[in-house]
């Protein structure tokens, strides 16, 4: 299950996890999260940089009092004269340490403040990204893996505020304590280097380390992720339990969890040694350092007051470099999927659904498909060839025939979900690769074969066909009663406003034909001009059957145009047209009458026999049977 993360967006960004790589993209990343932060929330970023700065003001003035501290008490004189000189300073150093506390406690405020808020514009960024791609891009599966990784994006900006914090923090202490080395002796400039580096060493080569193994890991902890999951999924629980499958997802999770818990055994060991590697590092390079400090004091180059400070600045620099190169490496390392949110951002923009496009004429005569040839991404054989048909405006046009011939497709591009690879679909004479995709989604309703069973109220699952208006209760009692579904509701615990989530406290959950029928009520609610009915009485018993049927005739009496897909060739006979698909095109067409007739090639009027023999066959032997209730199917489903 490793991942080889041959995709990965961060191919080669482990090797820009070198110190001067890293620095020189500092500024880089510094910007990157102030502009996220100024986007959500630009008060608080001003709170805590100036808070920041303050704090790093506050520590060069404690440093450069407390070397007039130490040189007074250090001085010659008497001791209360020496400590009545040493007063001011240690008064201001004092001071300074209380405006420190608060300002830290300001910038604590800030940072509290803009961290949710950054999670959250940025996951909208994600979201809103992610909503509004074409249906080629949400199903292509390298597309969907840097969507996932992308979604640690929102949590690593979140992130990137405390470290891009801490940043500036230790860079301003780097700063005090560096000008006020210069100011003591230039010769112990060097020395704060010599402490830091082999703790940076470390640093960098853990998180190089943990870097790497994150990406080769990612799809196993995914899967491990999805297998627990699964475990806990009120849709398998019934199948877990039945077939007795917990046994084997549990083993599967153990052997999972376990290769990791290996890897993860193998990175602490490897930190382990690396950790004492830098601690004998920094151990000698401290000797080194002091010794170069005892050397100027006994040649007499530094006087002892100043030595005293210098031991402080030399502790207080090295602080904050080595706190500076760990928090710029954790800065980078977010920064990257920081990075892959970014990527994703710009992909998405460039896969989206186009905003504009050639207005539909205000009444559509008819679609027409002409030539059309499909195929899904990532596919080579084609869905749909050279598909000719027509919809009449104001008319019931039934697909129908085996399953995967294309129906389903057919009715997907119809809709502007995809558009043809060759040929055209016209929409009122205007073709859907060139049309605004948007308006032709307002004008169609869909009640497809897989409708989404919202996790909401019964009333949000019907309003939501129109989510972008205000609710109608008036629209809202008419989509239930069209869809026969006012026992449904009343049945309910809580009318309409009971909730359908189940798992959640109050959920109710409904039989499949009960789903069904909300569907149907949410495609009415919409009210599109076209309304595509892929399977709509599936789940069904046959009285609703049948009345879902006189409803799609009583709609086209209307003028609403019906797309009906369906495999209950009985339900067809009221058609205007039917059509026969086959292999991604269509073999025959006609009225019911026409396609029955002798003189039709007979593929349609075979299907319809078999059926019929089918039904009559069980209604001879008594056998009860699924399809004698719900009607027989043509492919014998
Ligand atoms: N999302 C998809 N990605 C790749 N191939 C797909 C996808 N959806 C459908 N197909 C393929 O396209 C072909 C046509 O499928 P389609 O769903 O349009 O058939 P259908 O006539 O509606 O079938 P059914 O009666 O079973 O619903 C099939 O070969 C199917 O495997």
């Amino acid at each position: 299950m490793r991942d080889d993360h041959a995709w990965s967006a961060h191919d080669g960004a482990f090797t820009e996890l070198g110190l001067r790589a890293m620095v020189l993209r500092l500024p880089h990343l510094l910007a990157l999260t102030a502009r996220l932060a100024h986007r959500a929330d630009a008060r608080a970023l001003r709170m805590v940089v100036g808070a920041e700065t303050g704090r790093g003001v506050a520590q060069a003035v404690a440093m450069v009092n407390l070397n007039g501290v130490l040189a007074a008490l250090l001085g010659g004189g008497a001791t209360t004269e020496r400590l009545r000189g040493a007063l001011p300073a240690l008064l201001t150093v004092g001071l300074v340490a209380v405006a420190g506390a608060v300002l830290k406690s300001v910038s604590t405020m800030g940072t509290g403040r803009l961290e949710p808020k950054v999670e959250r514009v940025a996951t909208e960024l994600y979201l809103r990204a992610a909503q509004r791609v074409e249906m080629a891009a949400v199903e292509d599966a390298e597309f969907h893996k840097r969507l996932e990784s992308a979604r640690f994006g929102a949590g690593a900006a979140r992130r990137m505020i405390q470290y891009a914090t801490s940043v500036i923090n230790a860079l301003l202490s780097l700063t005090a304590a560096l000008a006020v080395l210069t100011a003591l002796h230039p010769a112990l400039l060097p020395l704060i280097v010599l402490m830091t580096l082999p703790s940076a060493w470390a640093a960098l080569s853990v998180a190089r380390r943990n870097y790497l193994s994150h990406l080769a890991w990612m799809q196993h902890a995914r899967a491990g992720r999805m297998l627990s999951d699964l475990l806990t999924s009120a849709q398998a629980a019934a199948e877990i339990r039945v077939h007795g499958i917990g046994g084997f997802l549990l083993r599967h999770f153990r052997l999972m969890a376990e290769d990791s818990e290996l890897e993860q055994t193998r990175l602490a060991r490897l930190a382990a040694r690396t950790g004492l590697v830098a601690a004998l590092g920094t151990g000698a390079a401290t000797l080194a350092a002091f010794g170069v400090l005892g050397w100027l004091l006994w040649s007499g180059a530094m006087a002892l007051s100043v030595g005293g400070t210098a031991v402080i600045a030399l502790r207080t620099g090295s602080g904050a470099l080595e706190s500076l190169v760990r928090q710029i490496n954790y800065l980078h390392e977010e920064a990257l999927f920081v990075g892959d949110l970014e990527h994703v951002q710009a992909e998405a923009a460039a896969r989206a659904i186009p905003d504009r496009g050639r207005a539909l004429p205000e009444r559509l005569d008819e679609i027409r498909f002409e030539k059309v040839t499909f195929r899904y991404p990532g596919t080579d054989v084609p869905a749909l060839r050279e598909l000719d048909l027509v919809v009449p405006a104001g008319k019931i046009v039934a697909l129908v025939g085996s399953n995967g011939s294309g129906k389903t497709t057919a009715v997907k591009l119809l809709s502007g979900l995809y558009t043809p690879d060759e040929g055209q679909v016209l929409v009122g004479g205007v073709p859907t690769d060139a049309v605004d995709r948007h308006a032709l989604f307002s004008r169609v309703s869909t009640v497809g074969q897989d409708y989404f069973r919202w996790p909401f109220t019964a009333r949000a699952n019907i309003a939501i066909g129109r989510a972008d208006a205000p609710l109608t209760e008036h629209r809202l009692d008419g989509a239930v009663r069209y869809a026969d579904a006012e026992e449904v509701v009343r049945e309910m615990p809580r009318g309409l406003d009971t909730l359908l989530a189940r798992g959640y406290k109050g959920g109710h959950n409904l039989s499949g034909g009960q789903w069904q029928k909300l569907a149907i009520a949410r495609a009415r609610y919409r009210d599109g001009e076209i309304l595509v009915v892929d399977e709509p009485t599936a789940a069904l018993d046959a009285a609703a059957e049948q009345e879902v049927f006189a409803k799609i005739r009583n709609l086209a009496a209307d003028g609403q145009t019906i797309v009906l897909i369906t495999h209950r060739l009985h339900s067809v006979r009221h058609a205007d047209l039917i059509y026969l698909m086959e292999h991604g095109r269509t073999v025959e067409h006609g009225t019911f009458r026409e396609l029955m007739s002798p003189s039709a090639p007979g593929g349609f009027r075979a299907l319809y026999e078999l059926q019929r023999s089918q039904f009559q066959t069980e209604e001879e032997t008594g056998r009860p049977s699924l399809p004698a209730q719900n009607g027989p199917a043509a492919d014998g489903r």
